[in-house]
């Protein structure tokens, strides 16, 4: 009774990038729930769509009243169903009908509404009591590639994971000092840099790939020796944005060198053990499993090596990779897949193969702070959700009141680290 649905409304919002996105509240006899659906740029071919074709419009003027009339009645706690009810209405196999990011919002809402329905936390709701585990936060430094602009480094995310923070606050901070240090050392490398910043937040300097590594490296070894918080390097290369299907090469424009599949597994781990990289992700595009799990069987016993574009969140894909052996992490992003139930089998898929879900936000974001209580839920010991900039630090900020309130919480457990 407390959670069944008697309301469902959609509106059009601004997202970080300025762009129209949809954010759903869901009302019950005794909660409500509201949730905004990010949108990528370094999208993966395989992920859902996240608009129908008349944009978020279309959903303003003809989506709501076709789903409130299908899910008014219903109880938000019979999350799968509702899910079920959604990829019916949809009827496609990659929601291009109702928009994936509708379908999300609305999937986001609904638990948001159970949740509230009997005054628990989302975490709590999804997750039981024992889920006391905070994520370690992977905070974005430097941006370049999709996220940037065209003088930027080819690799899009400079990262950084505070592996030997006590807590989330000295977390999010330790990230935070590493941002200010490489925006010295950036304007040490470069006086004229303006302190331009990416969708992410990270910093977008006109420096080389290697010069952003060097920045990178010495500013977690300079803040590590300053708080006594080792901080660790790590990287999305987001390699299907600088790779060049018809000559069959990675293009490194910075450099004006290209790598084929074997060049590329080499030129990673030379970085990984150069740097003492932490954590690596999408090294190779989307199609290059062989890529993936050449580098897995070289380096992953020691460094996460993660996929995002080649996994999209999707179980079948998932199964393809770990068939192969290709990564050993997976980015969890609940607007790839859709909706949340499917978002879950997909961790569980992971956790169940040893592969560790990282939780993370999209380039265009809003203030939503639902992946952060997801991260909890699912007991991901990584979230990837920028280090500073108003809807990263809704995420983060989130984490350090959920810490908070659980009463026995810890970091979660992270591979590879002593
Ligand atoms: C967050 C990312 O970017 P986008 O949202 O543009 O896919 C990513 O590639 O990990
Ligand atoms: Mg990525």
């Amino acid at each position: 009774m407390e959670s069944i649905i008697e309301d469902v409304r959609v509106r059009k919002i601004l997202d970080s990038r300025g762009n129209s996105t949809v954010e759903v509240d869901v009302v019950t006899w005794n909660g409500f729930g509201r949730a905004a659906a990010p949108s990528g740029a370094s999208t993966g071919s395989r992920e859902v769509v996240a608009f129908p074709s008349g944009g978020v419009d279309e959903i303003i003027t003809e989506v709501e009243d076709i789903i409130s009339s299908e899910l008014i009645g219903m109880d938000a706690e019979d999350l799968q169903d509702i899910d079920l009810v959604l990829k019916e209405i949809d009827g496609t196999e990659n929601l291009s009908s109702l928009g994936g990011n509708t379908v999300v919002a609305v999937s986001m809402a609904v638990a948001k509404a159970a949740a509230s329905s009997y005054n628990m936390p989302l975490y709590r709701f999804l997750g039981g009591n024992l889920a006391t585990c905070i994520p370690y936060p992977l905070g974005n430094m430097i941006n370049g590639g999709a996220h940037a602009g065209k003088n930027a480094p080819d690799i899009q995310e400079f990262l950084v994971v505070p592996t030997g923070a006590e807590d989330i606050s000295e977390a999010v901070f330790a990230n935070a000092a590493v941002h200010k240090k490489i925006r010295e050392l950036i304007q040490k490398k470069d006086p004229s840099f303006t302190g331009g910043k990416g969708d992410e937040g990270g910093w977008v300097p006109n420096i080389s790939n290697h010069d952003a590594l060097e920045i990178q490296v010495t500013a977690c070894e300079e803040v590590t020796d300053e708080l006594g918080v080792r901080v660790r390097p790590s990287l999305d290369l987001a390699a299907s944005e600088f790779w060049d299907s018809e000559q069959e090469k990675y293009v490194y424009k910075q450099e004006n060198v290209s790598k084929d599949t074997g060049e590329q597994v080499d030129f990673v781990r030379e970085i990984i053990e150069t740097y003492d990289m932490y954590y690596v992700e999408d090294p190779f595009h989307e199609g290059d499993f062989e890529g993936f799990a050449e580098l897995t069987a070289q380096v992953g016993d020691s460094c996460i090596i993660c996929g995002d574009d080649i996994f999209v969140t999707n179980r079948e894909i998932l199964a393809e990779g770990i068939a192969m052996g290709a990564a050993n992490a997976i980015i969890i992003k609940p607007n790839q897949i859709g909706t949340l139930t499917d978002t879950y089998l997909t961790v569980k898929l992971a956790r169940e193969n040893q592969y560790t879900p990282v939780v993370s936000h999209r380039s265009g974001e809003t203030t939503d702070e639902t992946i952060a209580h997801l991260a909890v839920a699912f007991g991901a010991p990584l979230i990837k959700t920028g280090a500073i900039g108003g809807e990263r630090i809704a995420k983060l900020n989130e984490l350090i009141r959920i810490q908070e309130e659980i009463p026995y919480s810890r970091m979660a457990e992270l591979p590879f680290t002593e």
